[in-house]
């Protein structure tokens, strides 16, 4: 870690805090009358904005980033919590006093290429948001315009073209102008580089981070490319299934992560090293429906550090694999929204004969040494399926093979001095470290 980077993150952490959020709640489709299961796209993430920084907010795709950016300038409703902007809780404001609040938060997108209108000029673009807000006099909103193109790196006679007209990173220029029209303190950069070429990629990082420089800004960078976060972000939050799994400065979580979820993603990533001890961890399954998360850990299901109860801590590897895959085609059997045919078919890697759930114990456990005491669970659930109760089957396997990573959501555990938190029971004193233990499909 070099000097200049842990002041800067030092410095960060330790600074006022511009955006506090609590518990919050953002929900799609909640009380409706035919399908009432909302999907719980944020689901009580709690974390503060420091003024002048840059968090990251990483995970993948479909873990709720886009929705808490979207929530933290209004643009999604929360369902509950509070999100503290300099003290107010904007969740609470309405009409003109939203109107008057959103001048300080923006967004810029993704997409270059959709996010922009293309029957607007350039000017007209950049203009609409201090037309919105009656921004001044219409003479000093050209004169801003024309300001915003020059600091944005584009050049005057560009106010009077069309979006179509330039590249993509140009378009993503004019989007970061209109962004900063109305001179807002706070930004959510919703992947603003995935969508353009590698090298156009560092002329917009750069020209992001002078911007946050010259104007005191502070940003929520959205991203799912890992190295672009590290070198961009003086903290990072790490997201699964609606929560913050891990949040700490950069150089830290990146060098030493402690949370199971950011060791596996980051196991992924090729390290440099060639000294390296590090072994790659390849994650079972997809994530669970957000319609119907885990009770526990939000990460237990593809946990590959998950807590064993007592009883069964020395059972077999290979066995107890098969006895979490059962559990997940259970899982799968009582979701709600895709067809159990497709879950099992993923689940399994194989065709849809064997979505009887006779089939489905045979091939999990004919060719396995397995415990009488094990076997009489595992019968008892398929008895319950096969009298059509799957969400008994479920809960009952829960009972007997869950651990406190099955019923317990866990705490936001402090790590380290500089404040970060892992949301991981094995940071409890009774359990090994995550860092210090082996994944059990690593052993
Ligand atoms: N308007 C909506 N109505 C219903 N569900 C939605 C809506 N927007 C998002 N979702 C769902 O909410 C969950 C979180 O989506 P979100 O876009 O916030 O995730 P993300 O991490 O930003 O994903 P990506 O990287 O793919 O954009 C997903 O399951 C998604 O399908």
């Amino acid at each position: 870690m070099s000097e200049v980077q842990q002041s800067k993150s030092t410095s960060v952490s330790e600074g006022e805090t511009l955006v506090e959020i609590n518990d919050l709640k953002t929900y799609y489709g909640d009380g409706g009358l035919i399908d009432s299961t909302p999907v719980k796209a944020v689901d009580g993430v709690s974390l503060e904005i420091k003024r002048g920084e840059t968090l990251g907010l990483v995970g993948e795709s479909g873990c709720g980033k886009s929705t808490l950016g979207r929530t933290l300038i209004q643009l999604e409703e929360a369902t509950s919590g509070e999100v503290l902007f300099d003290g107010t809780d904007i969740t609470e404001l309405s009409g003109q006093e939203l109107k008057n609040w959103r001048r300080n938060s923006q967004m810029v997108f993704q997409d270059p290429e959709s996010s922009l209108n293309d029957r607007m000029t350039v000017g007209e673009i950049i203009r609409e948001p201090l037309d919105v807000h009656d921004w001044k006099t219409p003479r000093e909103r050209r004169e801003h315009v024309r300001e915003l193109l020059d600091v944005v790196g584009l050049q005057p006679e560009h106010y009077y073209r069309y979006p179509h007209q330039f590249s993509g990173g140009q378009r993503q220029r004019i989007g970061i102008a209109r962004a900063l029209a109305l001179e807002p303190e706070f930004i959510v950069l919703d992947e603003p580089v995935s969508a353009l070429d590698v090298s156009v990629q560092a002329q917009i990082l750069n020209l992001l981070e002078d911007l946050q420089e010259e104007f005191g800004l502070t940003y929520l960078f959205i991203a799912h490319d890992l190295s672009v976060v590290r070198h961009i972000c003086d903290r990072v939050a790490v997201m699964y299934l609606g929560h913050i799994m891990e949040l700490g400065p950069s150089d830290e979580l990146f060098e030493e992560p402690k949370n199971p979820y950011t060791i596996s993603l980051l196991s992924a990533i090729p390290d440099p090293d060639p000294t390296s001890s590090r072994e790659r961890i390849t994650l079972r399954g997809t994530p669970p429906s957000p319609r119907d998360p885990p009770k526990g850990c939000p990460f237990s299901t593809r946990c590959p550090m998950k807590i064993r109860p007592e009883e069964f801590r020395d059972a077999d590897d290979d066995l107890w694999l098969n006895i979490e895959i059962f559990r997940e085609v259970v899982r799968a059997r009582t979701r709600a929204d895709r067809s159990v045919t497709d879950q099992v078919k993923e689940l399994l890697g194989m065709e849809t004969r064997f979505s009887d759930i006779g089939e489905i114990q045979q091939e999990l456990f004919a060719d396995i040494d397995i415990p009488r005491d094990i076997e009489q669970h595992i019968d008892e659930a398929t008895g319950y399926i096969e009298n059509n109760d799957d969400q008994q089957a479920r809960e009952y396997l829960r009972d007997v093979f869950g651990s406190v990573c099955d019923s317990d959501s866990p705490g936001d555990n402090v790590v380290s001095n500089s404040g970060r938190f892992s949301h991981c029971h094995r940071h409890l004193d009774e359990y090994d470290e995550p860092d210090e233990f082996t994944p059990y499909a690593n052993r």
